[in-house]
């Protein structure tokens, strides 16, 4: 990589004739597909925007001028160009994350990897800018299916008000989200898209200038000259234009000079302009270019020259929820199901092929999801709305006031519940059981294995008044692991060796393998131990104080945070029934937890067999300490006669 390797900083870029920036463009695909194949990622969004970065950061000033990603999933070719280009451990401990970073650099912004938010931050930072009187430019890149995400209009509402703010929106299009985006909004794109625009008009004026100087000078010189007309002659005015916002494009999102040369207009524009480039994800890697289903948007590590994963993906979660889905697509008509621009992601392909009535594809957009979810459930049939648990904290307002408020029948699923790890902070599913406990109504169920998510989601789906949800993790699923018998609704999965145990566990979810295991180790410490799994985790079964009453002391164990989770909800359930019985609840602590691979993340956290075993064991010597202080020095001697 003679080139790659020579740029330190986008300045390093300046010296770059155009010949060798698209020397180093092949250069930095290349160099994707090797590392990302080995660590896994998002190596076709990367593909897609290997011009374009190289672009933004010749035409622009960064750290001093901001350029920002939206969602950030494909900041790897900016991290390349910013110094950063060890990615032998992307997305593990001590590695590169896969998202912007501030700890890793002052070009880096946004961490968040939702996705829809980057206009938010661009209004923020221009407005910035004018009350302090600088003159730095604010660059926001975001894609067509983020576009699609409400936020993104609510910023693109303010930033069309300011017309003397400069701003450079630079719509990354490339057609897809995951799959083909959807809506109204990518069909407008597609229009504009076609349009022979004005920038091509210009460009063949160009050409022909290059190639007929003499009669091309005047020519392009008059094109040049008559733009306003010309324009809306040959490109219709288009959304953007409409809403006040200049237009720049479409722009070939893979010819470097054609948009540095849009770029350069945009930043000299002095307000909100949208540079529309049109780009290719998976762009130069054959494998990614002919996937029809994501174009590699976020891979395992493949082997590089077929694209094939290594690891043969075993049964998951996901794969789970949506074998069952299509069974009870067929068993009840009523059934429909709802993602967010994740079809495939969250298993519901299988649910479209076989149901493509019943399924709908509403863009990136949860808030919208849910609320359409009431109307559905309203309407007499019964929404499965499928959605990674992190995304659906932007929701909690519809599921509140829209679903559970009108006591609608709907079903969220939620995939990737708990700490998910590799995709960083603001991807760990572990807000959700705090979240909707204080939904009112709202019935909560954390399967343990594959029979249970299957039990459970149809037991959800039956219950027509209320919303209800289903919340498993990331991956493949867990061994069985079955009751041994029944307390209230909640199934034991482990009796005590003792009339009067020490210890109730109560295991939540995925989680329960490790509880076994956790009792497996107090055994040995001569600790006896009841394990229940709730199923439900709300409301909190009946049967669970007066269980807890019968134990010296409860531990609940979740995979979701510490803070108003499950433990706090069972700590509140006894307190309310006047059972004074000591619970230690162990979840995640509330902090955003850095990139690491799950199994690191969850032994940092100590939330492992071994941890919590080892703080029960104390936990219960503590109290047996307790109990024998109180016969030796508290009690009260019997009065002598
Ligand atoms: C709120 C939210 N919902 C869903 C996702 C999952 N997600 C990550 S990237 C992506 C597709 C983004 O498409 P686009 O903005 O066009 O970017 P591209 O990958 O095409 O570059 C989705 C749905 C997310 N990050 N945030
Ligand atoms: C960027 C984004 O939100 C998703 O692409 C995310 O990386 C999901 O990853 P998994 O589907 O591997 O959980
Ligand atoms: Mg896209």
């Amino acid at each position: 990589m003679p080139l790659l390797t020579r740029i330190t900083g986008p300045r390093d870029l300046d010296r770059l004739s155009l010949e060798q920036l698209d020397q180093l463009a092949g250069e930095i695909r290349t160099f994707l597909v090797d590392a990302v194949s080995k660590t896994g990622g998002h190596l076709g969004p990367n593909l897609g925007v290997v011009e374009l970065t190289i672009a933004l950061h010749r035409v622009f000033d960064s750290p001093k001028d901001r350029v920002l990603f939206d969602t950030g999933h494909q900041s790897y070719v900016h991290k390349l160009l910013t110094g950063r280009q060890d990615f032998g451990k992307l997305r593990t401990r001590g590695g590169l994350s896969g998202y912007p970073s501030r700890a890793e650099s002052d070009h880096d912004v946004i961490e968040n990897s939702h996705a829809s938010t980057v206009l938010g931050w661009a209004d923020g930072l221009a407005k910035a800018n004018e009350v302090r009187g600088k003159d730095d430019h604010v660059v926001a890149v975001i894609g067509d299916g983020a576009l699609t995400g409400g936020m993104a209009w609510e910023a693109l509402n303010n930033i069309a008000a300011a017309k003397d703010r400069p701003l450079v929106i630079v719509v990354n299009d490339n057609e897809r989200s995951y799959a083909p985006t959807i809506g109204g909004l990518a069909n407008h794109l597609a229009t504009l898209r076609t349009t022979d625009g004005y920038e091509r008009f210009l460009a063949r004026g160009k050409d022909l200038l290059e190639r007929t100087p003499v009669v091309g000078r005047p020519l392009y010189e008059t094109l040049h000259g008559a733009k306003k007309g010309l324009k809306d002659f040959i490109a219709p005015q288009g959304m953007f234009e409409d809403l006040g916002l200049k237009y720049v494009g479409p722009i070939d999102g893979h010819d470097i000079e054609a948009l540095e040369s849009a770029l350069a207009r945009a930043k000299r524009f002095g307000g909100p302009v949208i540079v529309h480039c049109l780009t290719e994800k998976g762009r130069g890697y054959k494998p990614a270019e002919q996937d029809e289903a994501d174009r590699f948007h976020g891979i395992g590590p493949i082997h590089p020259d077929t694209g094939l994963p290594i690891k043969a993906s075993a049964a998951s979660w996901t794969s789970v929820f949506g074998d069952e889905m299509v069974k009870l697509g067929h068993d009840r008509e009523d059934i429909v199901a709802i993602t967010a621009a994740m079809l495939q992601p969250v298993g519901l392909k299988k649910f479209a092929d076989a149901f493509p009535d019943r399924i709908y594809d509403v863009g990136i957009a949860e808030q919208h999801a849910a609320t359409s979810a009431a109307g559905l459930a309203t309407g007499g049939v019964h929404p499965v709305f499928a959605v990674y648990a992190t995304f659906l904290n932007r929701a909690f307002d519809q599921v509140l006031m829209d679903v559970a408020l009108h006591k609608c029948g709907v079903t969220f699923v939620l995939d990737r519940a708990g700490v998910t790890g590799d995709d960083g902070a603001s991807h760990n599913g572990m807000w959700d059981m705090s979240m909707l406990q204080v939904v009112p109504g709202l019935r909560l169920a954390a399967p343990r294995d594959a029979e249970q998510l299957r039990a459970q989601l149809r037991e959800a789906v039956e219950v027509d008044d209320a919303p209800t949800v289903v919340r498993y993790s990331k991956g493949v699923v867990g061994p069985a692991v079955p009751a041994v018998g029944k307390v209230g609704a909640m199934d034991v999965l482990r009796r005590p060796s003792a009339a009067k145990p020490d210890v109730l566990l109560v295991s939540v979810g995925a989680l329960a393998p490790m509880c076994l295991e956790i009792a497996g180790l107090l055994d040995k410490q001569g600790i006896t131990t009841t394990v229940v799994d709730p199923r439900w985790v709300k409301p909190v079964d009946e049967a669970l104080a007066p269980l807890a009453e019968q134990h010296r002391v409860v531990v609940t164990v979740e995979d979701n945070s510490r803070v108003g989770g499950v433990g706090s909800a069972v700590a509140q359930a006894l307190r309310d029934a006047g059972v004074d019985v000591p619970l230690r609840d162990f979840g995640i602590p509330p902090r955003f937890l850095d990139h690491a691979s799950r199994k690191e993340v969850m032994a940092e956290i100590g939330l492992t067999a071994p941890d919590i075993a080892r703080q029960v064991t104390g936990l219960v010597a503590k109290l047996d300490g307790r109990f024998e202080r109180a016969t030796a020095t508290d009690a009260v001697e019997p009065a002598r006669d």
